[in-house]
C-alpha cells in the first residue's frame, strides 16, 4: 500500500490515477485545496489532517504501508510572504508529524514534493542540483527545511527518500477528466485559459520590467503526466533499493516567458488574450529553468511534452472545467 498525503490535489490526483494501475493506494487529504471530485475511485480515501498524530499513528497501525508520497503542502510564493505562519505550519510542522510518525513505525521510504523556489535566484542558465539553494520567499525556504530534516533524519535513522524539485507544473489528465483547479485560481496558465474560455475579464502580467528579453519572467512549465511519471519511477527506485538519498530536479530544460505563454494559449484556444501590465509579485524570480539531466542520467526520465502539449491539455479541460 502506498500512502499519498496531498492526492486529491492537483498534481497529487494526477499522480494517483497512474500510480493505481500497479499500487494499492491511500490518500489523506483535509481537502483544503483539493477536491474529492479528483480522487481515483480505486483508492481508499481519508479526509484529515496531516499533523494529526492520532490519525497518523491509527494509518500507519492499521495498513502495511510500504512508502509515503508527500503532496500535501500550502505553495502560493505570493501568499507565502503576506501569511508566512501559514507556511511555516503546514509545511514544516505538520509535515514533522509525517516524517516522526513514519519512523516510528519504521516506514522507510518517502517522495516528497519540493520545488524550484529552493534556488531562489540563479545566475544559471540552467539550473541543476548542484546549483545553492538560497530561497528569496518562505514558501521555498518552507520546502528546503523539509530537504534538509529529510537528510538529517536519513543519516540517523533508517529512512529512504527521492526530493523531487518540480519547476512550473501545468496540463491536464490526457482524458480531460481531472485537471488543475485551485480557488483562487493563482497560476498562469488556467488564469490565461479561463480568460480565454470566458470566465475571466482580463489577464494580468506581473510586471514587465524583468531582466529578461521581454521584460516578463521566464519559466520551465513541466506536463502534469511527466510529473506523474517521473514520481512512479522514483517509487520504483526506492522500492528496489537502487536509491536511498537522492534529490532531482523535474523540468523541461527551456524557458517560456509570461508574454510567449499567452501567445501560444492564444494560438491554442484561437482567441485575443486581452492582458494589462500589473506590479511585480513579491517573491518572484525572474527565471526558473531546469537541468534535468541528473534524473535521466540516474533513472532513465525524461519530459516527453513541450509547451504546445501542456497547453492544449489544459485547454481540454478548462473548457469543461467539472471543479
Ligand atoms: N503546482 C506547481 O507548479 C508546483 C511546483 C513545485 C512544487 N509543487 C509542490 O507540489 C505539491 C502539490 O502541489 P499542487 O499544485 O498539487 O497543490 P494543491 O494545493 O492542488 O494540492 C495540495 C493538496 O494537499 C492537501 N493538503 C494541504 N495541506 C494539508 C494538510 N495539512 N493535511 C492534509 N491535506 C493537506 C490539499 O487539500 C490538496 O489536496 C505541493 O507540495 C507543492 O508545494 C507544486
Ligand atoms: O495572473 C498571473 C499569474 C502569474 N503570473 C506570472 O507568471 C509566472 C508564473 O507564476 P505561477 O503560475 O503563479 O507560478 P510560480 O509562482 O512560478 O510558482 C509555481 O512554480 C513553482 C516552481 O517554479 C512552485 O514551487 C510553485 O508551487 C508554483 O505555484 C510568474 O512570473 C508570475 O508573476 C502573471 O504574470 N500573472
Amino acid at each position: 500500500m502506498i500512502l499519498v498525503v496531498g492526492g486529491a490535489g492537483y498534481i497529487g490526483s494526477h499522480l494517483v490515477k497512474e500510480l493505481v494501475k500497479s499500487h494499492k493506494v491511500l490518500v489523506l487529504d483535509n481537502l483544503s485545496t483539493g477536491h474529492q471530485e479528483a480522487i481515483d475511485e480505486k483508492v481508499i480515501f481519508i479526509h484529515g489532517e496531516l499533523g494529526d498524530q492520532q490519525l497518523l499513528n491509527e494509518i500507519f497501525s492499521t495498513f502495511s504501508i510500504q512508502a509515503v508520497m508527500h503532496f500535501a503542502a500550502n505553495s502560493l510564493v505570493g501568499e507565502s510572504v503576506i501569511n508566512p505562519q501559514k507556511y511555516y505550519m503546514n509545511n514544516v510542522v505538520a509535515t514533522l508529524s509525517l516524517l516522526n510518525t513514519m519512523i516510528k513505525h519504521k516506514v522507510k521510504n518517502c517522495i516528497f514534493s519540493s520545488t524550484a523556489a529552493t534556488y531562489g535566484i540563479s545566475n544559471s542558465q540552467l539550473i541543476d542540483e548542484a546549483v545553492p539553494t538560497w530561497p528569496i520567499n518562505p514558501y521555498g525556504r518552507s520546502k528546503l527545511m523539509i530537504e534538509q530534516i529529510l537528510s538529517d533524519y536519513a543519516q540517523a535513522y533508517d529512512l529512504h527518500y527521492v526530493i523531487l524539485r518540480y519547476f512550473n507544473a501545468a496540463g491536464a489528465y490526457t482524458t480531460g477528466e481531472i485537471g488543475e483547479s485551485h480557488h483562487p485560481e493563482s497560476h498562469l496558465i488556467p488564469i490565461i485559459l479561463q480568460h480565454l474560455a470566458g470566465s475571466r475579464e482580463k489577464v494580468f502580467i506581473y510586471g514587465d520590467d524583468y531582466d529578461t528579453p521581454d521584460g516578463t519572467c521566464i519559466r520551465d512549465f513541466i506536463h502534469v503526466m511527466d510529473l506523474a511519471t517521473a514520481h512512479i519511477i522514483a517509487l520504483e527506485s526506492l522500492l528496489n533499493g537502487k536509491n536511498k538519498a537522492a534529490i532531482y530536479n523535474l523540468g523541461n530544460g527551456t524557458g517560456y516567458s509570461v508574454k510567449e505563454v499567452i501567445k501560444t494559449c492564444e494560438k491554442i484556444a484561437q482567441s485575443k488574450c486581452n492582458f494589462e501590465i500589473a506590479q511585480r509579485r513579491a517573491g518572484d524570480p525572474a527565471i526558473l529553468v531546469a537541468s534535468a539531466k541528473k534524473i535521466q542520467q540516474e533513472l532513465g526520465w525524461k519530459a516527453e511534452k513541450d509547451l504546445e502539449s501542456i497547453i492544449e491539455s489544459a485547454w481540454k479541460w478548462h473548457k469543461h472545467q467539472k471543479y
